[in-house]
């Protein structure tokens, strides 16, 4: 799919409105367009990141979507029979005691005079509403039980199967957002439980209630009950329409919040740059206009909340009025005060379970939009797989072979690598350079199979790594990436990361940080190995950063290590010690460096250029001759 070009900061508000044509009364002064050029295209990203969710429902009826929601939660709901079938036995309590209170009620009307009876039947009232009070609280109480143990199920699950999709879906023009993703399994499915409950309430206890009230009209008087059944269809039908457009705005209301929680995902830890470029005002303008379209669609959606029940209420008593005077007149005597006590209340308790039902369909309706973008995250073919009969590998010599290897990332997109074979020795250190975006770091995703290659096999110690299960693939392999990745939590928890849920060695922590000349400065921290870094280890500088990363990687003790080397300089005794840890590495490893500066690929026994997809050796003389200046500007290294 190819994005059009949004040039224009007013195509923002409509972007994000799904092409309707509400435009928002922005109260701020716009900025200048060419200050509102770039953001609006993170933008742009954001909103057709989220897209292909809504898309792909649209041909669904409503009916069909209804069912597809509900099929998707069912297996959950099964798990949870237990406190479901509690709860709507709690509910068949409390139905009943609602039956003998109405019947009750009639019989207090008629003995008014009775001092004693009075007295006997009101003590039995009275246990019987103290008798309903408790079953609906027991009822209620089980029931959210419910809901909230499947969405938990739900949600671990769909995170499950998100840890399994393949890279692609997190990269590239298509990627979905960090931020859209957080926010369908933190808020949206908060909003599913809601859902849940609404429609396990409604299921057993609103129909046997309605049920059980309609039966006792019926008893008391068929004609008036037929009269009043005209009520219900009415009510079901506005319902229905109001539960459609309700969908809709919730959908909407789902997408401006998700797009909000994205743009946060991004700015906030891009905050060093926002400040040092001074955003901080184009930046709120930016936000300001997500939080408005936000603003629109939850308020258009809260409106319509507070609509539903007032209109059902208003057709409710319009008609209940009308058919109590019409009732009076047509029964013409023929019901005693008794009779005509009972059904009025019957009638009024049957307004309880109707109110339900629509309740529970608007919640239906409002929950939908969420169940379909959840577990939509759990929706997919996985490119890159195991194969069934995939083996494990203890241990490798750390042999690298890639034979005939093209990859393009979409079919759209030229060949990043066009037929590249490369011989890697077991122990050899092997530095790759190339002008940027010649396929380096692809090279590298292909090795770790984040991605398969279009043609060409890749091997390690002669097995093709499509017969290795990923995870052992993966285990042999250490990766330094350029971007080095952190997560706040103390040095011994980034360096053991590996084993974090299990038990970190605390003895390969240091073995790993000595090697990688992280050690010295680890001590010098307050409280050393346990000292927490920031969120992603924002109290450690880029040379400490990098050093940790190479423990990290150590510390699974791979046959082959991957450093794709940061291009950011580092001060001289950093890049020194950076060094260091890289050379102690070679020792006992296979190493493929991913090089941009000099003194890196003048470490290496090999040297390969990697440009427009294909790979060529730089010849080791060339580099012992002294011709660096020439080498360096020719793999556009830093010198
Ligand atoms: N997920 C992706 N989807 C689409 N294209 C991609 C993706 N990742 C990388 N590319 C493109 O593939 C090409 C090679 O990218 P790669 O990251 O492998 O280059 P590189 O040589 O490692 O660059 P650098 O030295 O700057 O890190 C680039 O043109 C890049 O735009």
């Amino acid at each position: 799919m190819s994005l059009p070009v949004i040039q224009s900061p007013l195509f923002l508000g409509t972007t994000l409105n799904h092409n309707r044509s509400t435009d928002f009364n922005f109260p701020l002064k716009l900025p200048p367009k060419s200050l509102l050029r770039p953001p609006s295209f993170i933008i742009l990203r954001t909103t057709y990141a989220s897209r292909p969710a809504a898309a792909k429902s649209l041909p669904l009826d409503s009916f069909s979507r209804t069912i597809s929601a509900f099929a998707c939660i069912k297996p959950y709901l099964q798990s949870e029979w237990k406190p479901i079938l509690q709860a709507w036995t709690f509910s068949a309590i409390s139905v009943f005691s609602l039956s003998r209170m109405v019947t009750k009620s009639g019989n207090i009307s008629s003995i008014l005079n009775d001092f004693h009876t009075v007295r006997g039947e009101g003590l039995v009232l009275a246990i019987l509403v103290l008798v309903r009070l408790v079953s609906s609280y027991f009822q209620q109480a089980l029931l959210w039980e419910a809901a909230l143990n499947s969405v938990y199920r739900v949600r671990v699950s769909v995170f499950e199967k998100l840890l399994e999709r393949d890279l692609a879906f997190f990269e590239g023009s298509d990627g979905v957002l960090a931020g859209d993703i957080a926010y369908r399994i933190t808020a949206e499915a908060s909003d599913i439980s809601d859902t849940v409950f609404a429609l396990l309430n409604t299921i057993v206890p609103s129909t046997l209630q309605l049920a059980v009230m309609a039966a006792q009209m019926l008893a008391i008087s068929p004609a008036l009950s037929l009269i009043s059944a005209v009520v219900i269809p009415s009510i079901a039908l506005v319902t229905a329409y109001l539960g459609k457009r309700l969908r809709e705005i919730s959908q909407n209301a789902h997408l401006s919040i998700a797009m909000l929680a994205a743009y946060l995902n991004e700015v906030i830890p891009s905050i060093l740059f926002v400040k040092s470029s001074s955003t901080e005002w184009s930046e709120s303008v930016r936000f300001n206009r997500l939080a408005l379209a936000d603003l629109s669609a939850r308020l258009k959606k809260k409106k319509m909340k507070a609509l539903v029940p007032q209109i059902v209420q208003v057709i409710y008593f319009g008609a209940l009025s009308v058919f109590c005077v019409g009732s009076l007149v047509l029964s013409g005597g023929t019901l005693d005060g008794c009779s005509l006590i009972s059904f009025i209340t019957s009638l009024v308790f049957l307004i309880e379970p109707i109110q339900g039902v629509g309740k529970a369909y608007n919640e239906l309706k409002e929950g939908e939009p969420a169940i379909e973008r959840l577990f939509d995250l759990a929706r997919f073919e996985p490119q890159v797989n195991n194969k069934q009969d995939a083996i494990d590998i203890n241990s490798v010599t750390g042999e690298v072979k890639f034979c005939g290897i093209s990859y393009q990332y979409r079919d759209d997109f030229p060949l990043v690598l066009n037929g590249v074979d490369l011989h890697i020795k077991a122990g050899e250190t092997v530095a790759l350079v190339g002008p940027s975006g010649g396929g380096k770091t692809t090279l590298v995703k292909l090795l770790l199979r984040l991605y398969d290659p279009l043609c060409g096999c890749i091997y390690i110690d002669d097995f093709n790594i499509r017969s290795i299960r990923l995870e052992s693939l993966r285990r042999h392999i250490g990766l330094v990436s350029q971007d080095i990745i952190l997560f706040s939590g103390t040095v011994a928890e980034n360096i053991g990361y590996k084993d974090l849920m299990t038990e970190i060695d605390m003895e390969r922590v240091e073995h790993a940080a000595k090697v990688a000349n992280a050690d010295e400065f680890i001590r010098t921290l307050p409280n050393g190995y346990e000292t927490n870094i920031g969120p992603r280890g924002s109290m450690l500088s880029g040379g400490q950063k990098q050093r940790l990363a190479i423990a990290r990687a150590l510390y699974q003790n791979p046959s082959i290590l991957v450093l794709d080397e940061a291009t950011s300089a580092l001060d001289s005794r950093s890049e020194l010690l950076v060094r260091q840890a890289v050379e102690r590495v070679m020792k006992n490893h296979t190493v493929l460096i991913i090089a941009h500066r000099l003194e890196t690929v003048l470490m290496a026994e090999r040297v390969f250029r990697l440009d427009d997809g294909k790979l060529e050796e730089i010849a080791r003389s060339s580099l012992v001759r002294g011709d660096q200046q020439l080498l360096a500007s020719a793999a556009g290294l830093v010198v």
